[in-house]
């Protein structure tokens, strides 16, 4: 067809609400009900065809009951992951030749179909497998999700109508082609939207790909690659492997047509990966593209102007809401003494210990439990570490127990040493550590904060003083990728806050906008001379 299409204008998904009695929380209750019922298989999806990886069986459990398992997935091994790379590369030409348009009515009819009839499978596999509350998988596999496939159409439309200037006489254009080769998606246990984000968002710019979810989110990404499949995704466009991924990156790292990688997850694994790149750089076709959004150490710093109600909230759902699980969530503040001892410590430790945890199928706990055990041993650790030194003073939670679900009580804890391990190192858990300060070293703290921690993620100023907010944003420029003014430091909304962080805390790729997507295409300049000319002396000549 001739035609320069135009996209629809995207909108974020509305988020829904859940409440007791509604129409949405029983329908959201019977699909819960349903998968609890089952115990299905969590194959890899390869070309098209669903078979379970050759390593050794996974249990994929519920975190808040682990006894409970939903599915059971396997490793991937070197074979399937060869057998991955393989469906990729043989998928790639027909992909690729596919005209745009086609290509994004596949992902424009997967938000469709999320945000009517598979919105409670993904939202029920979510809360199941990840231990999210019925609102915070509401923002994550429903809405962020929709958003991304939606905003994701429109900022490639427009990318791909960026073209070159033209001089009289010539045409010169841009070919956005898709790289040469596949990429490589390694996604995080803590979201779905990302799960489901990095995988499709290659392939929307005409690259296919092998997609490695993270095995405790196995039981959302099986459902995802189903929604793929539903809206119409070709065999091999995406191929889907299973486990933990030290096989399948043997493979893949090692495959001279590896063309990038995009991946969210901890900042050692990332290293990791890049340092194999860089390892076998010689033996690639190109030079893969690396993005990749990891770990954060996000803070919140309070100003004697801050309105303490807003601060007491931002705190409570910024270090608390799904467990502390997000790589924005607060996990340092830094408060005036004169706040402290006026009444937020007692406010904050009342709330933090009146929070409850607990099976997220009962909508009204306000979080589950944390991932898994590894993640309750790394809590526990910290929490030893926190009630025997002696700077620290616990004075919320401090608690842990396995013996249902994994299961760590909201921790706040002050902490006279603002270089202490615990304001530096990223817990991912629901971990608080305050710093307390005199009101007339405020600026000395936020010089301290600004580069304490490795990682430059996101971070929030609570001032009503705007010379205050001025003077913090400036010194903080590169504290944060995402920079909250009286705001919690979490909760960022696709087309609204473009999300990432820099220095260890990733490439600052910004999921969901252009500055992401631009990194899955590799451009042509294509220049037409329609009268060229036929003498090839210069008039200085003579
Ligand atoms: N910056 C962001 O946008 C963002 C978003 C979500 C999560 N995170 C970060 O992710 C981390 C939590 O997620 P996680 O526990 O799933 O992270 P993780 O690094 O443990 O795992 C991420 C993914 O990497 C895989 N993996 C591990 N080793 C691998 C290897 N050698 N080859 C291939 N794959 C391998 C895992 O199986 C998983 O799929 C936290 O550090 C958090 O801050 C960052
Ligand atoms: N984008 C999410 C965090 C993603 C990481 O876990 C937020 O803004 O809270």
């Amino acid at each position: 067809m001739d035609a320069v299409f135009s996209v629809p204008e995207p909108h974020n998904e509305p988020v829904r609400t859940y409440e007791p009695g509604s129409a949405d929380a029983e329908r959201l209750q019977r699909r819960l009900t349903e998968l609890t019922a089952e115990r299905i298989d969590l194959p890899m999806t390869i070309a098209g065809e669903q078979r379970m990886a050759g390593g050794a069986p996974i249990q994929v459990v519920q975190p808040h009951r682990h006894a409970h398992v939903l599915g059971v997935t396997g490793h991937a091994t070197h074979d399937d992951a060869r057998a991955a790379v393989k469906a990729a590369k043989d998928a790639a030409p027909g992909w690729r030749a596919l005209p745009f348009e086609e290509r994004a009515a596949i992902f424009l009819r997967a938000a469709e179909l999320l945000a009517g009839p598979w919105r409670d499978t993904l939202n029920a596999a979510t809360m199941l497998g990840q231990s999210k509350t019925a609102v915070q998988a509401e923002i994550d596999s429903a809405c962020e999700f929709i958003d991304f496939l939606r905003f994701n159409v429109f900022f490639a439309r427009k990318l791909l109508a960026e073209q070159p200037m033209s001089s009289p006489g010539v045409w010169n254009r841009f070919d956005h082609r898709p790289l040469e080769g596949f990429v490589y998606a390694v996604t995080p246990f803590n979201f779905t939207a990302i799960a489901g984000n990095l995988p499709s968002a290659p392939a929307l710019l005409g690259n296919t790909v092998v997609w490695k979810p993270g095995p405790t989110q196995q039981f959302a990404a099986h459902f995802t690659m189903r929604l793929f499949e539903a809206a119409g995704l070709p065999p091999g466009v995406i191929n889907m492997v299973t486990g933990r991924g030290e096989e399948v990156s043997d493979v893949v790292l090692a495959d001279p047509d590896l063309a990038g990688i995009h991946f969210t997850g901890s900042t050692k694994v990332f290293q990791h990966l890049w340092r194999t790149v860089g390892e076998n750089i010689a033996g690639y076709r190109g030079y893969p593209r690396l993005v990749g959004e990891t770990g954060g150490k996000d803070f919140v710093v309070a100003h004697t102007s801050a309105d303490v109600d807003a601060l007491h909230t931002a705190l409570i759902r910024g270090a608390f809401e799904y467990q502390g699980q997000k790589c924005s969530a607060a996990s340092r503040a830094y408060v005036p003494r004169s706040i402290w001892e006026g009444g937020l410590r007692d406010r904050l430790a009342a709330t933090a210990d009146g929070l409850t945890y607990g099976d997220v199928t009962d909508f009204r706990n306000f979080g589950g439990a944390v991932i898994d055990d590894k993640a309750f041993s790394r809590h526990t650790a910290a929490l030893e570490l926190i009630s025997t030194d002696d700077s620290c003073r616990i004075i919320a939670g401090g608690t842990a127990d396995d013996s249902v679900g994994w299961f760590v009580r909201p921790t706040i804890f002050e902490c006279g040493d603002p270089a202490h391990e615990t304001f530096t190192t990223e817990y991912f858990g629901p971990i608080l550590g305050v710093h307390v300060f005199d009101d007339a070293r405020f600026d000395e703290v936020v010089t301290q904060a600004e580069a304490i921690a490795p990682y430059a993620l996101t971070g929030s100023i609570f001032a009503t003083d705007r010379r205050v907010v001025d003077a913090v944003a400036e010194k903080m420029r590169y504290a944060a990728g995402n920079f909250y003014i009286n705001d919690k430091p979490t909760g960022a909304v696709v087309g609204q806050q473009p999300f990432g962080g820099a220095r260890a805390s990733g490439t600052n790729d910004k999921a969901g906008s252009w500055h992401n997507l631009v990194r899955w295409m590799s451009p042509r300049t294509i220049k037409e001379t329609f009268v060229p000319p036929t003498d090839h002396t210069y008039p200085h000549m003579g």
